[in-house]
C-alpha cells in the first residue's frame, strides 16, 4: 500500500440516500448562472475590491465596494481577464488575458475609475502573466514566457518608459521560475524556481538593481519548498516545505539565521500564506482530505486560530489582507457556490458576493460526502460521493466516476457544476483521489511515476466498485468523464478495462504520449520527460501508458468534447480518438469548441459541454434518448 495519513474505511452500505421532496433536476443553464470567481485584490484604501467574475457570461474585472455595492464593470472583453492588481497608488488595476483560451497572455492596465484599458506588453508571441507592482509603483514584475520556450522566466516592466527587462534567465530545459512578490523596500524579488513535475522546487531572493539571484533554501535531494510571502520587515518569509515529513507543511523561515520555524503539526497538509500588514500575523491554510480551512498564525505567541467560515473549501486568492488587516477569502461548498468573504478584525465573516442564481436553493442541492475505500493493493483512497435524494437501494441507479486532472492535482470539496447537474438525475457519483494525487504526501504523489493509467487506474475501477457495492448502482450502468488528465483517464479506463464502464465523455484528453510530446506545449513536452521518460529510449513505458495501445478494446460509446486553440493537449489528440473508434466501428461523437483553449470558459461553451454530456450519459447509461 502506498503510505498516506490514516483514514476510516468506509462502509459502503452506510451511504443513505435521504428524502428530500424539494429535489429534481436542476437545469443546467442555471448551474453556469451560478457565477465563477477568479480573483480577487483589494484597493490600497481597502474601500473597494477587484473581482475577477463572469456575471456577464466572461471573466472581467469588476469593481466593488468593501462596505458593499452594486458591482461597476471595470473592463469588457470575450477573453477572460485575470490576475487583477491595484497600483500603490490606487490609479490602476493591473491584469493579464490571452486570446481564445490560447494562454499567450499580455499584460494590461485598466484606470481603477474607469478608462480605456492599455495594453502593456503588447507581444502576440510571448506569455506576460503574474503581475505584482512594487511598492513605489514604478516597476511591475511578471512571468514571462515565449510560446516556443520550455521555461518561465521573471521579468520587470518598468512603468515610465514601458521597457522590459529580463531578470532571470533559465538555463535548464526542466524549470520554470514563479513570481511571489516584492520585498517592501523595493531591492529584492521572491520567487519560486521549480522542477517541471512540481517535485523539487526552493526559494530564491532576486535583487532589483543587479538580477543577481540567491537561492535561499538550497537542499540535497528532492524537496518541495516554496515561498509565498516575505514579512513587512524583510526578516522572515513564509515558507510552505515536505523536506520534513514529505508532507507539504507552513513554516516561518528566519532570512539572516537561515533556520525553520515551523507552525502547526498535522496529519494533514498545510500551506503557508501571506503576512498581515502589521507583520503580527501569518495566515496559513490546513488542508484536510479535499476540505480547508484559513488560520492565523500569531508571530508572537506561536498560536494559530481558525478563520471562522462554513466549512467546505476556504481558499485565499494571494494577497488577502487589507492595509488595515481585514481579510478577504473566498468560501464554496458542494452544494454552495463561491463567493467572497471579508473577515473584520472582530474575527466575524461577511459575504461580501452573491454569485448564485436565488433559486439555486443549497438545500435542495445534492451533498458531496467524504468516503475511504481500499484499492486493489490495499492504498487508501478518499472520494467525494454526491448520491441522489429519494433513491431506493435497489441496485438499478447509473454511477459516474469523476476523475481529476493534473495528474498532481486533487478534488476537493467546491461546487461541481458536473456532480450537481448528474446526481440531481438520479447519477450516483464518485471522485476519488487516486495515487498520484496531491494533498496525501509525496510518496502518494510519485505513486503513479512511469505507471500512468496502471495503479491510478485501478484506484478509479475500485471508485466504480465502491459504488456498486453501495446496493444503489448498477454494475451494468457506469461511465466516466473527465478533463485532461481526467479525459485521458477515461480513454484510458474504457480501452484497458472495457467490462467495467459502459459510456465515456472525455473532454481534451491525451490518447498517445508520443503524439503529445511532439505536438504540447514544449514546457510540457519536458514534464513528460520527467514524467515517462524519453520518447525513443523509454518507448515501452509510452506505449504501456498510452491509451491509442488499447484502443482496438474500447467497446463503449465516447463522445469527446475539445477546445480549438488547446496548448496543452492540442486538437490532434481528439482527431485521433474520432478517426480511430470510428475505423474500428465504435460509436464516438466530437463536438469542438472555437475560441477555447485548455478547458472551457464562455458561459454558452459551458452549458453547451454540461447538456451534452448529460445527453450522452441519459442515451447510455440510462436508456434515454431525450435528454431533460
Ligand atoms: C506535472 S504535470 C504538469 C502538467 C500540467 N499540470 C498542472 O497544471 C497539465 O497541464 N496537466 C494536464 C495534463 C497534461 C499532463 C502532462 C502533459 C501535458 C498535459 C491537465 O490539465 O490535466
Amino acid at each position: 500500500a502506498v503510505p498516506a495519513p490514516e483514514r476510516a474505511f468506509t462502509d459502503p452500505h452506510s451511504l443513505t440516500s435521504l428524502a428530500n421532496p424539494q429535489a429534481g433536476p436542476v437545469p443546467i443553464a442555471d448551474l453556469f448562472f451560478a457565477r465563477g470567481n477568479a480573483g480577487a485584490a483589494w484597493s490600497p484604501d481597502g474601500k473597494q475590491v477587484v473581482v475577477s467574475t463572469n456575471l456577464t457570461g466572461r471573466y472581467n474585472l469588476w469593481r466593488v465596494s468593501a462596505a458593499g455595492s452594486w458591482p461597476i464593470q471595470l473592463a469588457q472583453s470575450d477573453d477572460s481577464q485575470t490576475g487583477a492588481v491595484w497600483s500603490p497608488d490606487g490609479k490602476w488595476i493591473a491584469f493579464q488575458s490571452d486570446h481564445g483560451g490560447g494562454e499567450i497572455f499580455d499584460l494590461y492596465a485598466v484606470p481603477a475609475n474607469g478608462g480605456a484599458v492599455v495594453d502593456l506588453t503588447n507581444s502576440d508571441d510571448i506569455s506576460e502573466a503574474s503581475a505584482r507592482w512594487s511598492a513605489d509603483g514604478k516597476s511591475l514584475a511578471f512571468e514571462r514566457k515565449p510560446k516556443t520556450a520550455t521555461a518561465t522566466d521573471i521579468a520587470v516592466f518598468d512603468w515610465a518608459t514601458r521597457k522590459v527587462r529580463e531578470l532571470t534567465h533559465e538555463a535548464t530545459a526542466d524549470h520554470l521560475w514563479q513570481l511571489v512578490e516584492w520585498s517592501n523596500d523595493g531591492h529584492f524579488i521572491y520567487a519560486n524556481r521549480i522542477n517541471a513535475d512540481f517535485t523539487d522546487a526552493s526559494a530564491w531572493r532576486i535583487d532589483f538593481a543587479t538580477a543577481k539571484a540567491e537561492e535561499l533554501t538550497p537542499h540535497k535531494g528532492h524537496a518541495l519548498i516554496g515561498v509565498s510571502a516575505v514579512s513587512p520587515d524583510g526578516k522572515w518569509l513564509a515558507l510552505t516545505s515536505n523536506a520534513r515529513s514529505g508532507r507539504n507543511e507552513a513554516a516561518l523561515f528566519d532570512i539572516a539565521k537561515r533556520n525553520y520555524r515551523w507552525l502547526e503539526p498535522s496529519p494533514w497538509e498545510t500551506e503557508s500564506g501571506e503576512f498581515s500588514p502589521d507583520g503580527k500575523q501569518l495566515s496559513w491554510k490546513l488542508n484536510a482530505d479535499g476540505r480547508t480551512d484559513i488560520f492565523l498564525y500569531n508571530i508572537a505567541n506561536g498560536k494559530s486560530e481558525k478563520v471562522d467560515l462554513p466549512s467546505g473549501l476556504n481558499t485565499a486568492d494571494g494577497r488577502s489582507f487589507a492595509s488595515d488587516g481585514r481579510l478577504l477569502l473566498k468560501h464554496q461548498a458542494s452544494n454552495t457556490p463561491s463567493a467572497y468573504w471579508i473577515v473584520g478584525h472582530d474575527g466575524k465573516a461577511t459575504q461580501l458576493t452573491y454569485s448564485a442564481l436565488a433559486s439555486l436553493d443549497s438545500a435542495a442541492l445534492p451533498t458531496a460526502q467524504l468516503v475511504h475505500y481500499k484499492s486493489f493493493d490495499g492504498t487508501l483512497i478518499s472520494a467525494f460521493v454526491w448520491l441522489p435524494f429519494n433513491l431506493a437501494r435497489d441496485a438499478h441507479a447509473p454511477g459516474v466516476v469523476l476523475p481529476h486532472g493534473g495528474p498532481p492535482d486533487q478534488t476537493v470539496d467546491s461546487f461541481n457544476r458536473t456532480a450537481t447537474a448528474l446526481a440531481s438525475r438520479g447519477y450516483v457519483c464518485i471522485a476519488p483521489n487516486v495515487r498520484g494525487s496531491t494533498g496525501y504526501g509525496m510518496a502518494f504523489q510519485q505513486a503513479n511515476l512511469k505507471d500512468l493509467g496502471g495503479g491510478d487506474l485501478q484506484d478509479e475501477v475500485y471508485a466504480a466498485k465502491f459504488l456498486i457495492a453501495s446496493g444503489y448502482v448498477d454494475a451494468q450502468k457506469i461511465g466516466m468523464t473527465g478533463g485532461s488528465y481526467g479525459g485521458y483517464m477515461t480513454l484510458m479506463a474504457l480501452a484497458k478495462t472495457p467490462d467495467v464502464w459502459a459510456a465515456g465523455v472525455e473532454q481534451y484528453g491525451i490518447i498517445s504520449w508520443f503524439t503529445m510530446s511532439e505536438h504540447s506545449d514544449p514546457a510540457l513536452s519536458q514534464v513528460l520527460k520527467l514524467l515517462l521518460g524519453d520518447p525513443v529510449k523509454d518507448k515501452k513505458i509510452y506505449d504501456a501508458t498510452s491509451p491509442i495501445t488499447f484502443i482496438k478494446q474500447i467497446r463503449s460509446p465516447m463522445l469527446v468534447l475539445q477546445g480549438e486553440n488547446d496548448i496543452r493537449v492540442p486538437k490532434e489528440e481528439a482527431e485521433q480518438v474520432v478517426a480511430r473508434i470510428k475505423a474500428q466501428g465504435g460509436t464516438v461523437d466530437v463536438h469542438y469548441y472555437a475560441d477555447e483553449g485548455h478547458g472551457f470558459d464562455k458561459r454558452e461553451n459551458l452549458i453547451d459541454a454540461l447538456q451534452r454530456t448529460v445527453a450522452w450519459f441519459d442515451r447510455y447509461l440510462k436508456g434515454n434518448t431525450i435528454a431533460k
